[in-house]
């Protein structure tokens, strides 16, 4: 702990009283959380508990109705986050806000270049970067282009950009959803430098053993409201989750396997150029095609890429992000042009518009629920027909709308359906989208893409953001849907996720499948392992 923040010994930041309401929801109902300096806070707390919102008026996004905010001991009102880093406070998002094309440096410094005679004074950015990333042990090169840069490297990033800024107490949303163990280790060793160096972090997390591994205070929130504050020594994962949810968990059922021998989905030689798909020349095979692209040191974003899925099968992909996964779904969907051949119930539907896959019941739980799952300005109803109007809306019988004439009150029915099944926080089918927390979004969409009864299901990251229970909710429903014959393609950050649900694991690398796995004995950190390109493929379970 610093000098300064000895001698004023003030709590870094206080909470009292604080109430924030919207149309029909009192997301922040008299909040009263004290943050010691030089501490690790964190903030639990199931799905629309409010720990967004809260975040958003302490980093100035949104006002209280009520209720006070001290930064050391000072009275705050913030109008803007500008106040906010102001007064020392910096807040790293869980979607990184990084401009691509720009270079490690370029991205800190942007919104706080230090002029030298009216231009960037590089030399000025770079000592204080370096200065910084030593200080806290945080490893970055600065001239390198953040494209190129690993999920753990960009948080790194995030993190530095904030603390160049003066940031001295620092939000974090949910900063480990997306790393591998050996990163989420890393990220945690950065946080310990942090804290000696006196600074404060707050930060909101659903995997309650990592809060436990590092917090040195827990403050629960249950309905808007805080309900204990606890030490970590004192408790565990199960009482922390039960004090979240207000009542006892039920624990999880065995595993048993429901593997049939029909294959639902088969992927053949899928493979595509990073610099745009090429037509294969005529006279010559896919297979002879491919080999030449790689003989030319053509960088391929999948890499001859193969499986079936059999029906009542989870199979589940293990990666880092960015190592082909979101083209392995584009390539299934036929968003994107792709060599190889994908063949569902025995059609083979490679030349299928991603319509027409759609309606020949493929479910997709996209990667991104804001930009490919939900209509934020529609209400609840609409996004459940929106995009998916050949849908049966009743289960059993088929709803034969097209575009314009959508059945409202089907529609709606079936929303409420959804919402009583898979426990989404809200006020009703008419409430907008936006206004929704994050992890019931996301409840409403694995709803949306699990009914109409479809044969073959993607799921990407299907808990992101959801609590406990809501994990162990959406997991039960994906194990029944498994047992009636579904067919899942499971790709997942989650590790403890992809073992506990998949019935064999693939593991991505640059492109390429270079292992599959049995669930059933392997561990997250060989897991890891092949994932970061540590442990080399290719081997077979
Ligand atoms: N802009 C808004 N308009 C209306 N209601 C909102 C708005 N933002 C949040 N809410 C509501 O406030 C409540 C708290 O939401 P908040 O996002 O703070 O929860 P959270 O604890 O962060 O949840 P999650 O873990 O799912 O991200 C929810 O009921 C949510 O629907």
């Amino acid at each position: 702990m610093s000098a300064d923040t000895l001698a004023t010994a003030q709590p870094a930041v206080e909470l009292e009283g604080i109430t924030k309401r919207f149309p029909g929801v009192v997301a922040n109902h008299d909040i009263r959380i004290t943050v010691q300096p030089g501490t690790v806070h964190a903030i639990v707390g199931e799905n629309g508990a409010g720990k967004s919102t809260l975040m958003k008026i302490l980093y100035g996004m949104q006002r209280p109705d009520e209720g006070t905010i001290k930064v050391n001991g000072t009275p705050v009102s913030f109008r803007t986050p500008s106040d906010a880093i102001e007064a020392g406070i910096g807040m790293v998002h869980q979607h990184f806000m990084l401009a691509d094309n720009f270079t490690v440096l370029e991205n800190i410094v942007l919104g706080a270049e230090p002029k030298r005679f009216g231009k960037l004074d590089r030399a000025g950015a770079r000592e204080r970067i370096t200065g910084l990333a030593e200080t806290h042990g945080l490893r970055v090169d600065p001239d390198k282009l953040v494209e190129n840069l690993g999920v753990g490297e960009r948080q790194r990033v995030e993190i530095l950009k904030v603390l160049y800024r003066g940031a001295r107490i620092l939000i974090l949303d949910e900063p480990t959803a997306v790393l591998v163990p050996q990163e989420v280790e890393e990220l945690f060793q950065n946080l310990r430098e942090l804290k000696d160096e006196g600074l404060t972090v707050i930060f909101i997390s659903h995997k309650l053993d990592e809060v436990l591994g590092i917090a040195d205070a827990i403050t629960v929130i249950r309905r808007g409201t805080t309900v204990a504050s606890v030490d970590p020594r004192e408790v565990t994962a199960r009482q922390l989750a039960e004090l979240m949810v207000g009542s006892e968990l039920p624990t999880p059922e065995t595993r048993e396997s429901t593997v049939t021998d029909t294959v639902a989905l088969t992927v053949a030689g899928l493979t595509m150029e990073a610099d745009g798909h090429r037509r294969v020349p005529k006279g010559t095979s896919v297979s002879q095609y491919v080999d030449k692209l790689r003989a030319d040191g053509v960088r391929l974003l999948l890499d001859d890429v193969s499986f079936e899925i059999r029906k009542g099968e989870i199979l589940g992909i293990a990666g880092v992000e960015g190592n082909g996964q979101s083209e392995l779904i584009e390539a299934i969907m036929g968003i994107r042009p792709t060599h190889g051949a994908v063949t569902l119930n025995g059609r083979d539907i490679s030349a299928w518009s991603t319509l027409q896959r759609r309606e020949s019941g493929i479910g997709y739980i996209p990667e991104d629920r804001h930009r490919q799952g939900l209509l934020l300005e529609a209400p609840l109803w609409e996004n459940r027909v929106l995009g998916h109007q050949t849908r049966k809306l009743v289960p059993g019988k088929a709803d034969k709308s097209r575009g314009l004439w959508v059945d409202r009150k089907a529609a709606k029915a079936d929303t409420e359906r959804i919402i009583r099944d898979y426990d989404v926080r809200t006020p009703g089918v008419d409430t907008l989208a936006l206004a929704l927390s994050g992890g019931n979004q996301q409840k409403l969409i694995v709803g949306r893409e699990m009914s109409g009864e479809p044969s073959f299901l993607i799921a990407a990251h299907p808990t992101r953001g959801v609590d406990v229970g809501a994990q162990a909710a959406i997991w039960d429903h994906l194990r029944n849907a498994r047992a009636a014959g579904l067919a899942v393609l499971l790709i997942s950050a989650d590790l403890d996720e992809l073992i506990g649900l998949s019935d064999t694991i693939h593991v991505i690398y640059r492109g390429r499948l270079v292992a599959a796995l049995d669930p059933s004995d392997v561990t997250p950190e060989r897991l890891g392992g092949y994932m970061t390109g540590a442990i080399a493929g290719p081997e077979e379970a």
